[in-house]
């Protein structure tokens, strides 16, 4: 059946075939782009052709039959068959009769309990729905013996009191409520199957002696004819395979269509949704879909049956042959093949989550990079082990968590610092704030402190805890235990004379003499740039006192030390060589001096005192030479500092 005119709809190049496309939240409910086609050939992605092979695989599956007992249904055509999975965000994979419009029957369930939960509240709804599985067929004529209520929101007589609640507070306007939050989960205006409607109307005695039941029992307060009537209508609503992966994806990305980026439902009610279809989605064969398939799930007695991954992926198949509990046999099946084959059962998938430590170390291991004298160094090492490091990786949700506390209350020789790098962790769970916070105090009680190093981005700018420390990236966490470490006992020269600078060794008095007039002095202040990336590098300078570091920008990161500069060493050395661009920041963390040969007069020095400018060029080039020797793990020629 055509979709309504106004409508553009995700993959509506194919029927029959298979397609992957990708639709993002657009104004338009279901536009889409497919990044399959090149030059007009549709490439299919590996997705769809995994499905095309289990829609293969079980086209032979000829057990079952189409529903008979609302008579309309019986002219269902028993050889549609397709599947259709849709990510969390917003991809769409789907292979045969996925255009194909049937009604949603039960899969209307979860839906109308998701509207219900989400305008009175849980409290309301469990007063008069309960959420026990029952292990009865879908249209038992039954209710909790307890309570007196029906047990729970997916068999009939839980599903006509949710329907009830809806029109007890909305009167007449509960079909067209149900009818536009279904279509709020699908991302497209859904509408009638009037014939199924009035089919089911006529037929329909056993669904009307439960609401009957139902009005005597109090679970329903108002008219049961009004909220039977408003419960057909809400089985009759046309969907397809599409429609309800969509439907299913929503539930799996947290109650926020992935097509149109617009929520639906609150992040609890899916909560509470995909809890009662996780347990008594399935009816009488609840317990056989736990064990086999094991995904929260929903079947429609027109052939239609929905999986949810939560977080992941929803997934829809529609086959309306149905098995003896109602289900779609080759929905099961496909089911069953999917969750074993792509290991989706949550209890038997046996894969665990990848450990959150990416590395760990201590400080004697794992430096800054911050330059230090060789005395310093051994301080450093000697007593590194007083600090752990660890840096994490992933997703860190308590388990994750547990593991890293446990990894530094472990570690030999005891620590009394831990520094925990988040750069590489994607999603922190505000579950484990508790135990971040009580680590921090029991290294506080050791004398020492928790090093967190995150992006503001990642826990927000306010303080973590009273023993927790906060750094921008892992080398500041790890110089300031450094410098802890050392306490006042360094030995870094905190400034040189000039006359002491590497980079005029070997120059006579005389000579020094003549170039100090090139020479500007300049005082650099705590966080002012000496050099910036992009524009040009005023000259060379000579650094004299002072810390610096050297800054490249990091995506999404503060800008990441590449470098530091102390006493002792030169900046801006390509200058030399021409007027160039600065390649990183190079800005001061102190106070710092040097003094500056300016671009403007080295044409005049190189005239002058080409002697000099050979031996400050060779000395340039044996400081850069020992960098190198540095880097590549080779003693250094030339003593750091
Ligand atoms: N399991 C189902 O899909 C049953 C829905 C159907 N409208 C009924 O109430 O009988």
């Amino acid at each position: 059946m055509d979709p309504p005119p106004t409508l553009v709809r995700a993959g509506a190049v194919r029927h029959g075939g298979g397609s992957a496309s990708r639709a993002r939240p657009s104004g338009r409910p279901g536009t889409v782009r497919h990044p399959g086609r090149a030059g007009g050939v549709t490439q299919e992605s590996p997705v769809v052709a995994l499905l095309r092979r289990i829609l293969d695989e079980n086209s032979g599956l000829d057990e079952g039959s189409v529903a008979t007992y609302i008579p309309e249904l019986a002219k269902a055509d028993p050889s549609r068959f397709g599947i259709c999975l849709v990510t969390a965000d917003g991809a769409v994979y789907e292979v045969g009769d996925t255009r194909s419009e049937f009604t949603i029957q039960s899969i209307s369930k979860p839906f109308a309990y998701a509207l219900a939960l989400d305008e009175l509240g849980p409290d309301e709804v469990l007063a008069r729905v309960g959420v026990e599985p029952t292990g009865d067929a879908f249209n038992e004529i039954s209710l909790d013996p307890g309570t007196g209520m029906p047990s729970n929101p997916m068999i009939n007589a839980g599903a006509i009191t949710t329907t009830g609640l809806v029109v007890e507070r909305h009167g007449a306007e509960s079909a067209a409520d149900l009818l536009g939050v279904f279509g709020g989960f699908a991302g497209r205006a859904l509408r009638l199957d009037e014939d199924v409607y009035r089919s089911e109307r006529e037929t329909t005695h056993r669904n009307r002696a439960i609401a009957h039941l139902l009005r005597g029992s109090g679970a329903l307060r108002g008219d049961p004819e009004a909220a039977l009537d408003a419960y057909l209508r809400q089985c009759s609503v046309l969907v397809d395979a599409h429609d309800l992966g969509v439907m299913a994806a929503t539930l799996a990305a947290d109650g926020v269509n992935p097509i149109t980026g617009v929520r639906v439902v609150s992040r609890r009610t899916v909560g509470d949704v995909l809890n009662v279809m996780d347990s008594c989605g399935m009816y009488d064969s609840a317990g056989d879909w736990q064990f086999t398939v094991g995904l929260p799930a929903k079947s429609g007695v027109a052939g239609g049956v929905i999986a949810v991954v939560p977080g992941r992926f929803g997934i829809a198949v529609f086959s309306p042959p149905l098995d003896r509990h109602g289900n779609s046999v080759r929905g099961v099946a496909v089911c069953r093949q999917l969750s074993s084959e792509l290991d989706l059962h949550p209890l038997r998938s046996g894969t665990h989550a990848p450990s959150p430590l990416r590395s760990t170390s201590t400080l004697a291991g794992s430096g800054s990079i911050r330059r230090r004298p060789d005395a310093d160094l051994e301080v450093i090492a000697r007593r590194g082990s007083e600090v752990f490091v660890a840096e994490l990786q992933g997703e860190l949700d308590f388990v994750a968590a547990e593991l890293v506390v446990r990894s530094i209350l472990d570690a030999e020789p005891e620590p009394r610092f831990a520094v925990v790098d988040l750069r590489h962790v994607d999603v922190l769970h505000p579950a484990i704030a508790p135990l971040v916070v009580d680590l921090g105090d029991l290294l506080a009680a050791r004398g020492g402190g928790l090093l967190v190093s995150a992006a503001p981005d990642q826990v927000g700018d306010d303080p973590i805890g009273p023993s927790v420390k906060r750094f921008a990236d892992l080398d500041r966490a790890l110089e300031w235990c450094e410098d802890h470490l050392l306490g006042g006992a360094t030995t870094a020269p905190r400034s040189i004379a000039l006359r002491d600078h590497p980079a005029l060794a070997g120059l006579s008095g005389e000579a020094f003499d003549r170039l100090v007039p090139y020479l500007e002095p300049r005082a650099v202040a705590p966080g002012e740039a000496l050099i910036r990336r992009g524009e040009p590098i005023g000259g060379l300078f000579l650094l004299t006192s002072g810390r610096l570091s050297a800054l490249v920008p990091d995506p999404g990161h503060p800008a990441r030390r590449a470098a530091t500069l102390v006493a002792g060493m030169p900046v801006g050395e390509r200058s030399l060589v021409g007027a160039v661009d600065g390649v990183v920041d190079v800005v001061a963390d102190t106070e710092a001096e040097c003094f500056a040969l300016p671009v403007e007069r080295m044409p005049r020095l190189r005239a002058e005192e080409p002697g000099l400018v050979v031996t400050l060029v060779s000395n340039l080039l044996s400081i850069a030479a020992a960098r190198i020797d540095e880097f590549s793990g080779r003693p250094a020629a030339v003593a750091r500092g």
